[in-house]
């Protein structure tokens, strides 16, 4: 039988994020944010869902934590909401929501589990939205004093810190395509975003380092590989021109300094290129420890004259896919992983999120059988430890998610957790996959 041993300190960990789990999204002087604003809107979310309460993490996740003891989880990344912080964005801070950060993470230590904070997972301040959001650059100066408490509360016990989730989803899917908070439709909008949120990444890189904390510091982009759908020069370009759009802009900026040449001159026929310096972007290519990639499929493109800005469009083929509608791709880890190894200086890696949605069931024994999941699982980790055989840095794998939680536009109908969740009762169900990972980390190897 083969045998996939890893790295002997390779990190293998679980993730979630604040709104998808916690609930509790007015309680103790907790102040609203985006998504709370957005999902009260009719017609945005499946089904009007919301986080409202979510999994009731805030109030559940001791029982949530032991759970993860007894599968032998030892990280976890988690988010803070900014608006428990502070309720406004800014100045006055709410110390019961302090208290709960500081409750959550010191119970995590407690059972040796190292916490991995992401500190922006898209829940700006509703008031910070009010005045323009991450189109504004002064909300940059207010995620700067976010994170400043948050390094000073937590620096010496959190070691590893996430600037942002995703920027390209927060910038595209928010503000160009406006399927996610704050649902606005402008590209112009959606690039100053983007690029506001990295120069925020930076500043907060370099505060990091003036404070001397001894943890390592980085910054999630979901990063897909790309495929022209035929072998057309067309199709060909069209796969360039979303490779750079969805990856280079973030990997060249944040890892190289600078935005590719061929997108800038893109945008600018377009447009809809953002305002920035030459001191903005060595701010944003600060160095970083490691860079967190979230990878769930690859992304085939074929050229369409009517595709604005890009005259790119994503095709959708037959091929096996989760239920979120996303082909099944793991040999799309392995390219973006030699790739990034190549071309962006061996920069140590860590996966901060793979994982997959299918549509559990609890059987009529009261488990929940979901091979499918262990199969996917185990798919794109032979495929990480490919990379790794061939020498790419890969630090550490986290595993999307430990719970079911609110799927953002899809609400409560995508379950993406090793760990089910009852909605109606908050019951928990520890699904197949979770025994299945317990054992992958517990022998730190795959097995066939
Ligand atoms: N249209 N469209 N989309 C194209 C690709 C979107 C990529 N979505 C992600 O990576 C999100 C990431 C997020 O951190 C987490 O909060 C989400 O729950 C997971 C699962 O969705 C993934």
């Amino acid at each position: 039988m083969q045998k996939y041993t890893f790295p002997k300190d390779f990190i293998w960990g679980v993730a979630t994020a604040a709104y998808q789990i916690e609930g509790a999204h007015n309680v103790d002087g907790k102040g609203e944010n985006i998504w709370d604003r957005f999902t009260s809107i009719p017609g945005n979310i499946y089904k009007n869902h919301n986080g409202n309460v979510a999994c009731n993490h805030y109030n559940l996740y001791e029982k949530d934590i032991e759970i993860m003891e007894e599968l032998g989880i030892k990280n976890y990344r988690l988010s803070i909401s900014w608006a428990r912080i502070f309720p406004k964005g800014y100045g006055e801070i709410n110390q019961k929501g302090l208290d709960y950060y500081k409750r959550l993470i010191n119970t995590l230590i407690s059972k040796g589990i190292k916490p991995a904070v992401t500190l922006y997972h898209w829940d700006l301040p509703q008031h910070l939205q009010d005045m323009g959001g991450w189109a504004n650059r002064k909300v940059i100066d207010y995620f700067v004093e976010y994170a400043e408490l948050m390094f000073k509360e937590f620096g010496d016990v959190v070691p590893i810190w996430i600037t942002h989730n995703e920027p390209w989803v927060v910038s595209i899917l928010g503000h160009a395509w406006g399927v996610h908070a704050p649902g606005i439709k402008d590209y112009k909008t959606a690039l100053q975003v983007a690029h506001n949120i990295l120069l925020s990444h930076g500043k907060v890189v370099k505060l990091y380092r003036s404070m001397n904390l001894k943890g390592k510091i980085g910054i999630t982009l979901n990063l897909s590989s790309t495929h022209p759908l035929t072998d057309d020069e067309k199709d060909v370009r069209a796969a360039e021109v979303y490779d750079g759009f969805l990856n280079r802009w973030f990997l060249d900026a944040v890892l190289k300094g600078t935005y590719p040449e061929d997108m800038v001159k893109l945008y600018r026929e377009q447009n809809i290129l953002p305002e920035y310096t030459d001191e903005d972007m060595s701010i944003i290519s600060e160095k970083i420890d490691f860079l967190g990639i979230n990878y769930y499929t690859r992304s085939v493109l074929k050229y369409d004259e009517n595709a604005y800005p890009l005259k790119a469009s994503l095709v959708d083929l037959e091929n096996p896919k989760t239920d979120m509608g996303w082909e099944i791709y793991p040999q799309g880890l392995y390219e973006l992983l030699t790739n990034i190894h190549h071309n962006y200086g061996g920069v140590d890696i860590l996966i901060t999120e793979n994982g997959a949605a299918f549509n559990d069931i609890v059987n009529y024994k009261g488990k929940v059988v979901d091979d499918y999941r262990i199969d996917y699982l185990y798919r794109h980790l032979r495929e990480a430890h490919r990379a790794i055989s061939e020498g790419v840095n890969l630090r550490g794998y986290y595993l999307w998610s430990f719970l079911d939680n609110f799927e953002w536009a899809e609400g409560y109908a995508k379950r993406f957790g090793i760990v089910f969740v009852d909605y109606k009762t908050q019951q928990r169900i520890v699904k197949e996959s979770a025994y299945w990972y317990s054992n992958v980390i517990k022998n730190n190897s795959l097995c066939e």
